[in-house]
């Protein structure tokens, strides 16, 4: 199957072009959702994040307690550097074994680290960012958790520029301060044709 890689900086815009697609009828394989799953109440990284992390990051329902976290690996690299290793792994294979299950001409794969991780860049035929200017990314995600500006700045300083993912795009969806849905959505159904004719010619 023809393999599309998602990617984009928090904020961007990721999981709206990700929807949109999936309205689409495209399959979505998504890593923060399995992400999100492997650290939900009895997810399968919990032992080895408590095992490395110990039990102040745990919840009382023994999900992952994501603010504490958050605090952690944004703060101290090695910290990152430590889950990463333990969740990357974890994430990559469950998303091998989804796209096992995907139908149709072509598939996505919405990876927010894709142009920073050497895992995924040669597993796809294109690479689309989504691209917004960095204080619309600040802003929208602010608005979204109540993150605060600093803490949202030092994880964007965890992700590569904006620059160093544009170089790495195949497409690119623009999706800045001013963009309405309707114009995003208008540039998905463009690129969804797109990559439909690439696919059929493959
Ligand atoms: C630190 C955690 C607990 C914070 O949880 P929270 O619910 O606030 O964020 P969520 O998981 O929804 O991620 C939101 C966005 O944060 C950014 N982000 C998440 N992890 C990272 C990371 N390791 N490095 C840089 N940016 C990251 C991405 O843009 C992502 O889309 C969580 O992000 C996490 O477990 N991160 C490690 C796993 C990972 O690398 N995920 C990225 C997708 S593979
Ligand atoms: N063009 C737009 N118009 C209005 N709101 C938008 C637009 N683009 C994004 N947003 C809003 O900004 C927030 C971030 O968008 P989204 O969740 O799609 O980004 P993301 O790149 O997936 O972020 P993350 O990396 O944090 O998961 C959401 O609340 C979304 O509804």
């Amino acid at each position: 199957m023809f393999r599309i890689g998602l990617t984009g900086g928090i904020g961007s815009g990721k999981n709206l072009v990700a929807d949109l697609l999936m309205r689409r009828g495209v399959p979505v394989v998504d890593a923060d959702a399995v992400a999100h799953a492997l650290t939900a109440p009895g997810g399968a990284a919990m032992p080895a994040i408590r095992q490395a992390f110990g039990d102040t990051v745990i919840r009382p329902d023994g999900a992952l307690d994501r603010d504490v976290m958050r605090s952690l690996i944004f703060s101290d690299q090695s910290l990152r550097v430590r889950l990463e290793a333990l969740l990357h792994p974890m994430i990559y294979n469950e998303m091998k074994r989804q796209a096992a299950l995907a139908q149709g001409p072509y598939a996505v794969f919405a990876v927010p680290l894709l142009v920073e991780s050497g895992r995924w860049r040669h597993r796809v035929q294109r690479i689309c960012v989504v691209d917004c200017e960095p204080a619309t990314q600040v802003a929208r995600v602010q608005v979204r958790s109540g993150l605060t500006p600093e803490v949202i700045e030092r994880i964007m300083s965890a992700q590569a520029t904006r620059d160093d993912r544009l170089a790495a795009a195949d497409d690119v969806v623009f999706n800045g301060a001013d963009t309405s849905l309707d114009e995003l959505a208008a540039s998905v159904d463009a690129l969804h044709d797109k990559w439909l004719a690439l696919a059929a010619q493959r």
